[in-house]
């Protein structure tokens, strides 16, 4: 790759962000952002800017995570310039008005949701996807009609300042800025009224942002992590598959991705078995191992290269899979650490990197149980096992989203919505529900003046008797009595004799269609 200038990491200055917030937030208030065109333009130019800025991304990437030119490009480059494509796609779609159900009664006052950007947004962004993660939720700011200020992670540096330059030379400055900075610049950012604050990180920084929006009753959207499970049982199938693809969860980004599994539980008499897949499939990701592998990232920095070491030198579990640690490079095999307690160092943190656990389990109900012990809402779960099992896993074990059969595929697609669960996160985003996130779902009524007689009832003085008159137009009667059962009255037969049992009109008709004829070559045969 030819080489491409970035420029050194600069914090923008504390005293400047006051006005970077006051200008966001007037620029909110003249009301240009309502306009969808004014939001389309800026979405096309920010497809454009991730295109032109494509050199100086890939070796940002490189430079902060050693990242590949592929990885890169499948999950941060193109992931947004897709979002971008999606949503100009659909913004006429989600910003239309949402006619709402009303008792018949109140039809003429057309109910609707009208879709309202909330207003300022500040965007806090993790350093793992430094790209996708900050500007993914910025295309839903966009789009909702908010103004923004995004501050990208201080750890990958390098990203920092490419996004920075990208964002205020391309986009509308009177709108969207970049705030660079570590802990003083989020404080000072957290001193400025939002009207949202998207946050992605760890749960300890969402904390500490959750509770200094809480004194101006900020909303918060937190995208935080989990310590994920993968659950194999005896009915996996192909163990091998199995195997590979949760391998990939923890090698893509060297599995310094939020969703990837933490540990597996799996059935005690396939754990030799297991191990030996993950090795087969070792070797065909890595054939010159891991180290060597032009495509495995490395570890942020020398704080989480430590940590994510402790986890292993702290293990009484037995290493089955990798182990290999180089400070000087920052590398981290991928490792498969075989443990037999809840409290080892492998289970009760976060992994967040390319090393996991794997923990024998006799029954599933052991392995559901053991999921609650460890981490009651992951913010992903994995199930390799019959159909039945899948759905019990899915039905026993709560987490913010869950992919069967494979590692973290309900994360991979940038349509779809994501969010955590409990204490992994709140509020979602991706798809229509990056929109979603950044708009104010405002209830919108019309009286028409025509109709004063008609809706007279509420006034006082009171009239019992109209009440009744009302309650008996609009009322709906319930068809169920005081044991919560169905009650089968005059309604439910005359129903169930129209509808031939059918639980839809169509069925129903179709149902009458087949009577009809058969009665009809009945008649046809006695006829003859
Ligand atoms: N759910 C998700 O989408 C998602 C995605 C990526 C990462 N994560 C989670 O994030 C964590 C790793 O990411 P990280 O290390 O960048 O997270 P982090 O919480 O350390 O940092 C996130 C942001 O918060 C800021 N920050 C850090 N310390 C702060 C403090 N004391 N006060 C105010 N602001 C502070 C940072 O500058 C950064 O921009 C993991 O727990 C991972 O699971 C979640
Ligand atoms: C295209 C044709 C076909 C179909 C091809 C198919 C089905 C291709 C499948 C591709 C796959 C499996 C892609 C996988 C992508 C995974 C990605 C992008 C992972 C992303 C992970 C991310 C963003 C992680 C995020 C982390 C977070 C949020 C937290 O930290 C055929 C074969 C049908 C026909 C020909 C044409």
């Amino acid at each position: 790759m030819a080489s491409v200038a970035i420029p050194a990491f600069e914090a923008t200055g504390v005293e400047a962000i006051p006005g970077i917030a006051r200008t966001a937030r007037g620029t909110f208030q003249t009301h240009k952002t309502k306009n969808l065109e004014w939001r389309r333009t800026q979405l096309r130019k920010l497809y454009w800017a991730m295109e032109d800025y494509r050199p100086q991304l890939l070796a940002a990437l490189k430079k902060d995570l050693n990242k590949s030119a592929f990885e890169s490009a499948f999950t941060e480059i193109d992931w947004v310039k897709n979002d971008c494509m999606f949503v100009l796609d659909n913004l006429d779609r989600f910003a239309k008005d949402e006619k709402l159900p009303v008792p018949w009664s109140f039809a003429m006052m057309k109910f609707r949701t009208r879709k309202e950007p909330m207003g300022t947004a500040l965007i806090i962004g993790p350093y793992n996807f430094p790209v996708q993660l900050l500007l993914a939720p910025f295309v839903g700011a966009i789009a909702a009609g908010c103004t923004a200020v995004l501050k990208p992670s201080e750890l990958t540096p390098a990203c920092a300042m490419v996004v920075k330059e990208m964002v205020e030379t391309r986009l509308d400055t009177s709108a969207f800025a970049v705030v660079n900075g570590a802990i003083p610049e989020v404080n000072a950012l957290m001193e400025q009224k939002w009207d949202i604050v998207f946050f992605t990180g760890s749960a300890q920084v969402g904390t500490i942002i959750t509770k200094k929006a809480a004194e101006t009753l900020t909303p918060v959207v937190l995208e935080l992590g989990g310590k994920n499970p993968a659950i194999v049982t005896k009915n996996v199938g192909d163990l091998a598959q199995a195997a590979k693809r949760l391998l990939w969860g923890k090698t893509l980004n060297a599995g310094q991705v939020c969703l990837s599994h933490n540990y597996v539980l799996i059935d005690k008499a396939l754990v030799p078995a297991f191990i030996q897949e993950l090795k087969n499939a070792y070797k065909q990701a890595f054939p010159n191992g891991a180290k060597a592998s032009p495509d495995l990232g490395r570890i942020v920095n020398e704080r989480h290269f430590l940590r994510l070491k402790a986890m292993l030198d702290n293990t009484n579990g037995k290493i089955v899979m990798g182990g290999e640690v180089d400070q000087s490079e920052l590398f981290i095999e991928p490792t498969a650490v075989l443990v037999d307690s809840v409290h080892d160092s492998m289970m009760a943190e976060e992994s967040f990197g390319p090393i996991f656990s794997i923990y024998p389990v006799n029954t599933l109900d052991e392995a559901i149980n053991t999921t609650k012990l460890v981490h009651s809402t992951p913010l992903s779960l994995f199930a390799f096992g019959s159909k039945a099992e899948n759905q019990r896993v899915l039905n026993e074990v709560t987490s913010g989203g869950a992919t069967l059969n494979d590692s973290y595929f309900h994360g991979s697609v940038n349509t779809v919505p994501f969010g955590g669960v409990g204490d992994s996160g709140t509020g979602a985003y991706r798809g229509q529900a990056s929109f979603d996130a950044f708009t104010h779902h405002r209830t919108v009524s019309e009286t028409p003046r025509w109709a004063e007689k008609l809706i007279a009832v509420r006034y006082m003085p009171f009239d019992m008797a109209k009440l009744r008159q009302f309650k008996w137009l609009s009322e709906k009667k319930p068809n169920f009595d005081r044991n919560g059962k169905v009650v089968k009255g005059v309604g439910y037969w005359v129903s169930m004799v129209l509808g031939l049992g059918g639980k839809s009109a169509k069925g129903a008709f179709l149902r009458w269609v087949v009577v009809a004829a058969a009665y009809w070559l009945h008649m046809l045969r006695a006829g003859n």
